[in-house]
């Protein structure tokens, strides 16, 4: 991956305004010849400019003396802001007038392929006298544009609720059936006879999650027209990171076989009679019914189907996989959830919503396992000239908020802030509301799917602990393998998983 543009001249603007300090390019030297990747995309321009960055959070913090003051960087005569003091992350997620994020939604789009005339129809608001405006429209009562319209819905869907309800339980239904000892095929080289196996949790972990929420989002129809969907999902996701940077096709893409057979199988689904495709998910069908309404190609409207199937699949394996892997490795956080979730078990169902009031440990668990893996870094496009931090943010700009450097932040978290402690949590209940921990983004993007996440990642460690004793396989000399490091060798676009060959091997029996 290239990177060009940036100024040569190293100069602090801060001295001589109130903008914000300039990084300049003999300190990015520094940063990318001594820090591996902590990446971030994000779009500066109309003419799709996309970048990639690789801030190491020391260099970062050393530039303005640890004090986490906004500084820049400087390329293509762009300046790209990075936002890391908990205030200023708060203020510039409270400004929804003068920092947007549309201009980085419509690069996502035609990333993921959505075309141009789509674009043009999708942003334009229904106003009467429209070929296709509809008066008193059911779905888009509101009639706002197709894409402002597709984020309400999802946030519809996805927030506590009814519709919220029917995606859990379809969720919880499908791990069910996937999570059982005779059929750990997929994670594991035993017969499924034997009375005790050495599976992968990062392969349980990576199928059973997506294949219980493709299936909670689109019942069985992807999997009816494409048995290996979930293959192609987590194939896709292991290269996501090179559709956000639209590295170009020539280069032989990892990403390039999964995401068109994804593409083949959401296009199929598209065209499915609306009755035949029945068992999607309200969302879904009312995204569909709307594209419909406004014009939008069949390969436009599958992108966006294919974004949203996406954003449902990226983050939440790879957090079980870590709060899994904390639990193995420490028997007495394991006793405490194992004792926490058992008690959700009512005869023989989960109640989930006890495992959301009545399970401290496991939700701190959760939370510092969030906070340590998670590489989001969210960004706004600045429209008008705007002050965060005392410094003059100037339009046409972007800000990034690198959520690895807001986790990590010692005046914040303390002196050992990459040290894995749940106590944080525990002891202080607050810190999860606190503008240094934003894990699920916030402002006018906070993730709709939070609550959702939660409850997936809660009930399949209820489930897996319920239905399996589990431990760790130690080696032969009884020492327990050292615990996965994180990866970020390639861009982190929200939690990431373990370096590859860094799996935990968990030995199972039936309960
Ligand atoms: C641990 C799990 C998850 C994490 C860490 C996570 C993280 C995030 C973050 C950081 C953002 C903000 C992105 C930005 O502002 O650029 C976001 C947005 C979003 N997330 Fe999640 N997410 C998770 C689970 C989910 C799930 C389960 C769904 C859907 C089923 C989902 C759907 C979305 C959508 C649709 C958005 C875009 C919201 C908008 O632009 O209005 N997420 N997520």
């Amino acid at each position: 991956m290239a990177f060009v543009g940036f100024h040569d001249q190293t100069e602090n603007l801060a001295q001589r305004s109130k903008g914000p300090s300039l990084l300049d390019s003999t300190a990015y030297g520094n940063l990318f010849g001594q820090f591996r990747q902590a990446l971030g995309a994000w779009a500066v321009s109309e003419v799709l400019i996309v970048k990639h960055i690789n801030i190491s959070p020391d260099i970062a913090r050393n530039y303005t003396n640890r004090s986490h003051e906004i500084f820049t960087i400087q390329m293509l005569g762009k300046k790209l802001y990075i936002v890391t003091a908990p205030e200023d992350v708060a203020a510039v997620y409270k400004n929804t007038v003068s920092l947007g994020f549309d201009g980085h939604l419509n690069d996502l789009l035609v990333s993921f392929g959505f075309g141009e005339e789509a674009l043009r129809k999708a942003w334009h608001t229904p106003t009467p006298g429209d070929h296709n405006y509809i008066p008193n429209n059911p779905i888009n009562p509101d009639q706002v544009n197709f894409i402002h319209h597709t984020e309400e819905t999802f946030k519809m869907q996805l927030l506590p609720g009814p519709r919220m309800d029917t995606i859990g339980s379809a969720f919880l239904e499908a791990l069910h059936q996937s999570v059982q000892f005779d059929h750990l095929g997929f994670c594991t080289s035993a017969p499924p006879q034997a009375p005790c196996k050495h599976i992968s949790l990062y392969d349980l972990c990576r199928f059973t999650m997506v294949d219980a929420a493709t299936r909670s989002l689109f019942g069985s129809h992807l999997h009816d027209i494409n048995h290996c969907v979930v293959d192609h999902m987590l194939g896709f996701n292991d290269y996501a990171w090179q559709v956000f940077f639209r590295l170009p096709r020539f280069l032989g893409l990892g990403v390039s076989e999964p995401q068109s057979h994804l593409m083949d199988t959401l296009r199929q689904f598209v065209q499915l009679p609306q009755e035949k495709r029945a068992q999607a998910t309200w969302a879904i069908q009312t995204v569909l019914q709307s594209s419909e309404h406004v014009g939008i190609d069949l390969e436009s409207r599958t992108s966006v189907l294919l974004m949203m199937f996406w954003a449902a699949n990226s983050n939440e394996y790879n957090i079980a996989f870590w709060v899994i892997a904390h639990l193995l490795y420490d028997e007495v956080l394991k006793d405490l959830v194992v004792q926490e979730t058992e008690a959700a078990w009512q005869s023989g169902a989960l109640d989930i919503k006890y495992l959301f009031s009545h399970c401290p440990n496991l939700e701190a668990i959760f939370n510092e396992a969030l906070r340590l893996n998670g590489g989001a870094m969210v960004s706004r496009i600045v429209l008008e000239k705007t002050i965060i931090g005392g410094k003059e943010l100037q339009p046409g700009n972007a800000i990034i908020m690198p959520s690895r450097q807001l986790h990590t932040n010692e005046k914040v978290w303390g002196s050992n802030p990459r040290e894995f402690n749940p106590s944080r949590f525990l002891k202080h209940k607050t810190m999860t509301r606190h503008s240094s921990f934003r894990p699920f983004g916030g402002g006018i993007t906070y993730c709709p799917g939070r609550v959702l996440a939660k409850h997936q990642v809660y009930g399949l460690i209820a489930l897996l602990f319920h239905r399996f004793e589990m431990s760790l396989v130690v080696g032969e000399d009884g020492k327990k393998p050292e615990f996965p490091v994180l990866n970020d060798t390639t861009p982190g676009l929200g939690i990431t998983g373990p370096l590859k060959g860094m799996d935990v091997k968990v030995e199972v029996r039936e309960r």
